[in-house]
Parts: structure tokens; C-alpha cells; sequence
């Protein structure tokens, strides 16, 4: 029987099978942010164990609330940043080199295929676009990895999601996980690893596939991922070069962490994309997802484009397509925030910041801010914001507040108009 790519980078980061069904697995990467790191911290070193397993393996930043918005995140930094500086982790971001965790760690190149990667954060599932497993653990787990470099997972079982067909214009790969949730429910993909796979996930750049994997989450995933090929070794070229002699060689390594055509998977899924709309939540779960036309017409107070969904430069591009030229309604506040420093760099070389602030959005510094409902953007109650984040439960992003996931092109099309709005019209 053939493996599946799970089951191939769990064999080869075996360390031991405490009881049959449980796997520890060697980490490769540890990251870590300040919401839940300082928990494990003060907690090592309340136990006397202020030690980390190896310090160019941990990879630090501050990203949820920064700038500190008050005495209590302005600590969880500080505590963060001493930490690092203790035990030497060079690559830490701090303000001015920080931002959004799941967007920021990819671009430096941290992550490669084959890699066994953690972090106290749900998202950390983003990292599967690069053929790695990424899981988002609780503060137990971060602590041992911090301190031994290792994890306990239970045996995988892959879920295959086949994506055919050919995407139609104006739709994007957040319309496809979200339609996927949908499918699935907020549970169905509960104990998998979702594998993305298929003519269409083959042709997304490494934004869209990290998009598709940031929210196998939300379906219940372990974690998300996508087969390595040419588009993951063109975009880490840059880190990878020194071990490769060329580019093909590269792409032909990685297949060793393909699936075998023969591999055993616990359940899978097609879905044909060719005549899929952009699509948008509803309710306070992410499987509540309507095509947009169902939709359209609901008034929205605030339009949020940024987060490790859909924060990247290729998310402010689509949406900057539209409002080029528009200015946006005068009942909506407009709120931008380019994931990392080199988003927000790229974005203003190529003048889209200058077109969003043309069209009358606020431009914030990369952070995770609004998207949790923690700083920069929190709704008041009964107010409604169309979002490109991956979470619309109740008082995410403000205590009575309402949240409608969608895609950058749909949350710039509401807020020309002010109301949900299918962005096709503004092609
Ligand atoms: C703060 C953190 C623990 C949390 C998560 O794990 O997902 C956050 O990133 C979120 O998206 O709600
Ligand atoms: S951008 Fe939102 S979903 Fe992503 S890590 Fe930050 S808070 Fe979590």
C-alpha cells in the first residue's frame, strides 16, 4: 500500500510510539507568537525549565496586538522579547520587522516540504500549502516543544480533496475553502489532515494555496496541505538554491513528498469549480456560506482586507482592481492591513496603498488586530463588517458585531457600495 504525503513526513520524523496510535515526531520548526507563548514561558519558568531545544529552530514575533494597545499586551511583548534575546533566537520580529505570523514565516523562507511544524496558534495549518505538516497546538504541547523539539500526534488520517475544473473570473480560492467548510461542516474534516490536490490547486500560486490550507481549521482539520512542485520551489528559490543545482532538481526532490497514487485515504471529496460564485458567510459559523447573491443587498458598517487569509500582496492587487478610481460608500469605514512590512513595501511600490487611500481606506500596520476583535477595528454592537479574515463567530471581531467572511474582490466591491455586492459587476 502507498503513502500518502502525511504519512510519509510522519515516518520520517518518527522519534517514538509511546502507545499504538500515538506518534511523537521530531519538530522541525517551533513557532511562536505573544498571545500563547508567554503562558508556556512563565510556565517553564515557574518550573525551572527556562531552557528552549534549539534556538535557530524557534521562530518568534509579535503580531497579534502591536503596537501594544494597552499595559496588559504591551507585558505579553515584553515578555516575548526578553525571551528571545535570553536564549538567542535571532529570527524575531519586533515592531517595524513584524507581522502577521502565517504570512510573515513563509515569505522568510522558514518553512520547507517534508517539515514538521507547531505553534500555539489554529492557523499554523497555512504552512501545509508548502507540502509540510503544520498543526496548531495548546500550551502543553508548545511547552515540550520549546524544550525538546519534539510533538505527539495521533496517526493521520487524510481526507482527499480533489478541486477540478476552471475557476471562473472574479472567483478565488477563498470562495473555494469557503464552499469547501460548507460542504464539510465546521466538523467534518475533524482528526483529517485535508489534502488539497487537483488541476486547479496545481495552478494557484502559493497565496492561494495557503489560503485554500489556513482554513482546513474551520472544517475541523488537523491540517491542511498541498503537494510541493514547481510554484513551492519557485517561490523558496531564493532560500534553496544553495542546495540545489538548478531549479528542476529541486522540483524533482520534492516529490518524494508526493502521495502515492496507491495511497490509502479515510475520505475524500471533488469539487468542480467552473461554475462556482464568490461566496460568503452568513451566521457565526464559518459553514454558514451562501453564494453571494443571496447575499447581496446586507448593509455592512465596516469592509476589513488583511489577515493570514487573505492579507498578501496578491489579495491587495484583486482588491485594488476594483476600487481603482471609486472612492468607497461615505456609510462604510474602509480598513487595510498588508500582512507583513513587505506586503505593505510591495503594495506601495506598486501605488495600490495609494489607490486605497484614494478610495478612502485606512491603512494600518501589519497586525492581526481586528481580525480577533483585539485592536484596530473592533466592531460595536449590532454593527456589521464584510471581512477577508476566517472567522465569523459571535463577538470575533467585537462583542455584538457581525462578521461576513469573504474574498478581497468581494469585500472591495461592499465597500464601494456600502452592501454586500457581487464584485463581478466592477470587472
Ligand atoms: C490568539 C490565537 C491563540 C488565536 C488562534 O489560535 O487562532 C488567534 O490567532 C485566532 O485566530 O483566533
Ligand atoms: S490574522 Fe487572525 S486568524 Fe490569522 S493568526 Fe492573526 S488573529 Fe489568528
Amino acid at each position: 500500500m502507498g503513502q500518502t504525503i502525511t504519512q510519509k513526513i510522519f515516518e520520517a520524523h518518527l522519534r517514538d510510539t509511546p502507545t499504538p496510535g500515538n506518534m511523537v515526531l521530531d519538530l522541525d520548526v517551533v513557532m511562536c507568537h505573544e498571545i500563547t507563548t508567554p503562558i508556556a514561558i512563565m510556565d517553564l519558568m515557574d518550573k525551572g525549565m527556562d531552557r528552549v531545544f534549539d534556538p535557530d529552530k524557534i521562530k518568534a514575533v509579535i503580531d497579534h496586538v502591536t503596537p501594544p494597545k494597552d499595559s496588559k499586551t504591551a507585558t505579553q511583548s515584553k515578555i516575548m522579547r526578553e525571551w528571545a534575546r535570553r536564549h538567542g533566537i535571532k529570527d524575531f520580529f519586533d515592531i517595524g520587522r513584524n507581522g502577521v505570523c502565517h504570512a510573515l514565516f513563509p515569505e522568510k523562507g522558514f518553512i520547507r516540504p517534508g517539515y514538521t511544524v507547531i505553534m500555539g496558534d489554529s492557523h499554523t495549518c497555512t504552512h501545509g500549502a508548502f507540502g509540510a505538516f503544520a498543526a496548531g497546538v495548546g500550551t502543553t504541547d508548545l511547552e515540550v516543544g520549546i524544550l525538546k523539539g519534539v510533538c505527539a500526534f495521533r496517526a493521520p488520517k487524510s481526507m482527499k480533496i480533489e478541486i477540478t475544473g476552471t475557476l471562473p473570473e472574479g472567483v478565488y480560492a477563498k470562495d473555494i475553502i469557503l464552499r469547501l467548510i460548507k460542504e464539510l461542516t465546521v466538523n467534518g474534516a475533524t482528526d483529517h489532515v485535508m489534502e488539497f490536490r487537483g488541476p486547479v490547486v496545481e495552478q494557484m500560486d502559493m497565496s492561494s494555496r495557503m489560503t485554500l490550507c489556513n482554513m482546513a481549521v474551520e472544517a475541523g482539520a488537523t491540517s491542511g496541505l498541498c503537494l510541493p512542485d514547481e510554484t513551492t520551489a519557485r517561490y523558496l528559490w531564493e532560500f534553496i538554491k544553495d542546495d540545489y543545482e538548478s531549479l528542476e532538481a529541486a522540483v524533482e526532490d520534492f516529490k518524494k513528498w508526493h502521495s502515492d497514487p496507491d495511497a490509502d485515504y479515510a475520505a475524500s471529496l471533488t469539487l468542480d469549480v467552473s461554475d462556482l460564485e464568490p461566496q460568503v458567510t452568513f451566521g457565526f459559523k464559518p459553514d454558514q456560506v451562501r453564494d453571494i447573491g443571496e447575499m447581496a443587498g446586507t448593509r455592512v458598517d465596516q469592509i476589513y482586507i488583511g489577515s493570514c487569509t487573505n492579507g498578501r500582496i496578491e489579495d491587495i492587487r484583486a482588491a485594488a482592481s476594483i476600487l481603482k478610481g471609486r472612492t468607497i460608500a461615505d456609510t462604510v469605514r474602509g480598513i487595510l492591513t498588508p500582512a507583513t512590512p513587505a506586503i505593505y513595501s510591495q503594495a506601495l511600490d506598486e501605488g495600490l496603498i495609494k489607490i486605497f487611500m484614494d478610495a478612502g481606506f485606512c491603512v494600518l500596520n501589519p497586525t492581526c488586530g481586528a481580525c480577533l476583535g483585539m485592536s484596530s477595528g473592533v466592531l460595536a454592537e449590532g454593527e456589521v463588517c464584510a471581512s477577508t479574515t476566517n472567522r465569523n463567530f459571535n463577538g470575533r471581531m467585537g462583542k455584538g458585531g457581525m462578521v461576513h467572511l469573504m474574498s478581497p474582490l468581494s469585500a472591495a466591491a461592499a465597500a464601494i457600495t456600502g452592501e454586500i455586492t457581487d464584485p463581478r459587476q466592477f470587472l
